[in-house]
C-alpha cells in the first residue's frame, strides 16, 4: 500500500508483518451494487426519500456522490479548465504567487505536511480561501479567479442545503448562526494536482486519511484513483469518475458533533502512471475558535457522549502538525 515510509516500515519492520503484508494490504474491493459509494439525485432535496437516502449513505458509508446538485455544468467545466490553466503557469509566477500571497487567502504548497513527512505526497496544490470579495479580488490569481469565484457561489447554495438535511437527521431543525461558526465558517476551495508519476507503487498521491472538515465537496475529473476504505475489510472501494458529480465526505467534525451516527472515513489517491489528475475539495470548516463536540439535540435519547468539547484550531493545529496517518487525528478529541 502506497503510505509515508514511517509508517511503512513500522508496520513491516517493527510489527512484524514483512513484505509480502503490503500487497495484501493494497487489496482493491470488485465493485458490486454491495460494495460501491451511492450515488444521490439531489433535484428534489427536500423529498423524506432522497433525505432518507442521504442520511443512510451518511451514516453507513460517510461517502457519496451528488448528481443534480445546481452548479451548471459550465460551471464546472470553466472550473476544471482553469485548474489546468494555474499549473501550467510558468514556474516563477507560481513562485511569485507563492511569495507574496497572505496565507489567510491563497496558499500554493507540494504534498500534505512536508515537513512531518520523510517522503512527499505526489501532489501540487493550491488553496483559495472563500473570503471577503475584497480580499479575493486583491489576491486570487486572475488566472482562475473569475471561475472559482463563480463556482463557489454556486457550491455554497448547495452546502447549505446538503447541510440542512444532515443537521434535520441529528434533531437540528435549523442551521442558525451558532452552527454555522461551528460548522460552515470557513471554506476554502483546492486545486489539487496529480501529475502522472513513472512509478505510482512507490508513491502516494494521498496517503490514507479522514479529512478534519465539517463535510468535503469534491469534484474530480475522469481519471480516478480515489479510493475509500472498505466497510468491514481492509480493502479498498474506487469512487468511480461519474461526469459532472460531486463525491461528498463527513469530516471528523460532523462525525464528533454527530457522536459517530456520521463515519468520517479514510480515503486515499494513487498517483497516475500516464496520466495527470486534478480534483477540486471545496473545505467546509468550523471557525477556528469554534468548539466541537456531540451536539446535545443528538444526545437527547440518553447516549454517552464519545467526545470531548474541543477547540477546533487545537484540534486543527494538531492534524497538520503530522504526516497523514489513517484515523489517528479523532484520538485527539476521543473520550
Ligand atoms: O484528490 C482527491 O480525490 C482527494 C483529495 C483528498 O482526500 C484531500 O485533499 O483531503
Ligand atoms: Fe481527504
Amino acid at each position: 500500500m502506497p503510505t509515508t515510509p514511517t509508517n511503512l516500515i513500522d508496520f513491516l519492520v517493527n510489527q512484524a508483518n514483512g513484505v509480502k503484508a503490503r500487497l495484501d494490504k493494497c487489496k482493491i474491493i470488485p465493485q458490486d451494487s454491495e460494495q460501491s459509494i451511492p450515488i444521490i439525485d439531489f433535484t428534489n432535496w427536500e423529498d423524506i426519500q432522497v433525505q432518507d437516502s442521504i442520511f443512510s449513505a451518511a451514516t453507513k458509508w460517510g461517502f457519496f456522490q451528488i448528481v443534480n446538485h445546481g452548479i451548471p455544468i459550465n460551471a464546472v467545466d470553466d472550473l476544471k479548465a482553469s485548474v489546468h490553466k494555474f499549473f501550467e503557469l510558468p514556474v516563477e509566477e507560481k513562485k511569485s504567487l507563492k511569495e507574496n500571497s497572505p496565507p489567510d487567502v491563497v496558499r500554493l504548497a507540494t504534498s500534505f505536511s512536508p515537513h512531518a513527512e520523510s517522503v512527499l505526497e505526489w501532489k501540487d496544490h493550491l488553496h483559495l480561501v472563500y473570503t471577503s470579495e475584497e480580499k479575493i479580488h486583491a489576491y486570487w490569481p486572475p488566472v482562475c479567479k473569475d471561475q472559482a469565484l463563480e463556482y463557489m457561489k454556486y457550491a455554497e447554495a448547495f452546502i447549505r442545503k446538503l447541510l440542512k438535511v444532515l443537521l434535520k437527521k441529528l434533531n437540528v431543525k435549523e442551521l442558525g448562526r451558532e452552527r454555522e461558526h461551528a460548522l460552515m465558517d470557513t471554506m476554502s476551495l483546492g486545486f489539487v494536482y496529480y501529475p502522472a508519476c513513472p512509478a505510482p507503487e512507490l508513491v502516494s498521491g494521498v496517503s490514507p486519511h479522514s479529512d478534519i472538515t465539517s463535510i468535503t465537496v469534491l469534484l474530480q475529473d475522469d481519471i480516478g484513483g480515489l479510493y475509500v476504505r472498505g466497510k468491514d475489510s481492509d480493502g479498498w472501494i474506487n469512487v468511480p469518475p461519474v461526469n459532472g458529480a460531486l463525491v461528498v465526505n463527513i469530516g471528523d467534525v460532523l462525525q464528533i458533533m454527530s457522536n459517530e451516527c456520521y463515519k468520517s472515513i479514510e480515503h486515499r489517491v494513487v498517483a497516475n502512471r500516464n496520466k495527470t489528475r486534478i480534483s477540486m475539495p471545496i473545505f467546509v470548516n468550523p471557525a477556528p475558535d469554534a468548539i466541537i463536540g456531540p451536539l446535545s439535540k443528538t444526545l437527547k435519547n440518553g447516549d454517552e457522549p464519545l467526545y470531548k468539547q474541543v477547540v477546533y484550531s487545537d484540534y486543527f493545529n494538531h492534524f497538520f502538525s503530522k504526516a497523514h496517518d489513517g484515523k489517528k487525528t479523532i484520538e485527539f478529541a476521543k473520550i
